[in-house]
């Protein structure tokens, strides 16, 4: 198979090596040539990596690189997919599987990934779409920690497909179908996360945290469902694996994101600096008017919502929620 990567970034370039230690040509096309550079010549990405890459691996700022690829893996940010996937489609002549890895919704529709991607794909060059997400942060699977991940589609020959391409000794792949509720775990997970460093950075400790993550699961399950999402894939990787693996790792730039806002007590400065890849920013925003919309009971998501966008205090968006009704919750 021959593999093109759209990004590199930390992600794309952990994926390609994954990709290249097993067997693959793979080539990754990103914007900065410093970048390209350091990979074809150094065999390095210093920018995302201390760590030296797989020597097969190529790079290239043209997107004719794509050409006579099998599959094509979408890994920038839901901020900039729509730009980067024309730029793709402008370089097809025949079809590929389209493999999602970013982590949210578009920014202005709110679709799901691969709802977008099936929407501005022509048919013509789509043999399938798949969502490759679970609890994976870049660094570890960079140093080939173990790590294990869910091949998302509608269409299981193609989640087969991803399946055998990517696994190996160090990264297992299982299958899923519910597209839904995986790509709406996977993206209410770092609204999660935001919070989980806030209770951090204001000097909260592991009850709270446990409280956030247990109530946070029952959010996106909440959530999910309202969608069409089997309950059940929230117990998965796509649910409270990618949940641990966010709200409890410094690795997580959502956490992170939280906590320097619980430290400060106050989002303003991160809102205004912030130049990382932070999904769970549009998502919060995304997400919490979509469930006002359809009077879905989002409670977490809404605190941070208030931090986020509307000046809110941390510590006093913490005390409110102690504070809700006792009558209206649940025995989880
Ligand atoms: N880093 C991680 O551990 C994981 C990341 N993800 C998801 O993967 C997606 C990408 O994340 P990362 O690779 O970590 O982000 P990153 O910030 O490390 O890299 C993003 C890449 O996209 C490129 N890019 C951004 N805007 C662009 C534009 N307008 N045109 C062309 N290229 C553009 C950047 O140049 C960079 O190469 C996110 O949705 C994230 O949630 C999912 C699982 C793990
Ligand atoms: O999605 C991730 C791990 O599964 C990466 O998390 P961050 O985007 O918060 O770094």
């Amino acid at each position: 198979m021959k593999a093109a990567v759209l990004g590199t970034g930390s992600w794309g370039t952990a994926l390609a090596q994954v990709l290249a230690d097993n067997g693959n040509e793979t080539v990754l096309w990103g914007r900065n040539q410093q970048e390209t550079d350091d990979i074809n010549l150094n065999h390095h990405n210093m920018k995302a990596f201390p760590d030296p890459l797989n020597p097969s691996l190529t790079a290239s700022t043209d997107m004719h690189c794509i050409q006579d690829a099998d599959l094509l893996l979408a890994a920038v940010p839901t901020s900039a997919i729509e730009t980067v996937l024309n730029q793709a489609i402008a370089c097809l002549d025949h079809p590929v599987i389209v493999i999602n890895v970013a982590k949210g919704f578009h920014p202005v529709t709110h679709e799901r990934m691969s709802v977008f991607i099936r929407r501005i794909m022509p048919a013509q060059y789509v043999k399938a779409i798949v969502s490759l997400i679970g609890p994976s942060h870049a660094e570890e699977v960079i140093q080939r920690k173990l790590t294990a991940i869910n091949a998302v589609s509608e269409d299981e020959g193609a989640a087969r497909i991803i399946q055998q391409l990517f696994s190996n000794d160090y990264f297992r792949v299982y299958r899923n179908t519910d597209v839904i509720g995986t790509e709406i775990g996977a993206a209410l997970k770092n609204i999660m996360a935001i919070a989980s460093g806030i209770l951090e950075g204001i000097g909260q400790g592991d009850n709270a945290r446990a409280a956030l993550m247990t109530r946070g699961l029952a959010e996106m399950e909440r959530y999910g469902v309202a969608f069409g999402a089997h309950p059940e894939t929230f117990l998965g990787l796509d649910g409270v694996g990618d949940l641990i693996v966010t709200c409890t790792s410094r690795l997580s730039r959502n956490f992170m994101a939280g906590y320097q806002i619980g430290i400060e007590n106050s989002a303003d400065h991160f809102m205004k600096t912030n130049t990382k890849t932070v999904e769970g920013l549009s998502a919060c925003r995304i997400v919490y008017e979509e469930a006002k919309e359809r009077h879905i009971d989002m409670p977490i998501t809404t605190a941070v919502y208030h931090v986020l966008y509307e000046n809110g205090i941390p510590d006093q968006e913490i005390t409110a929620l102690m504070h809700r009704d006792l009558k209206s919750e649940e025995q989880r």
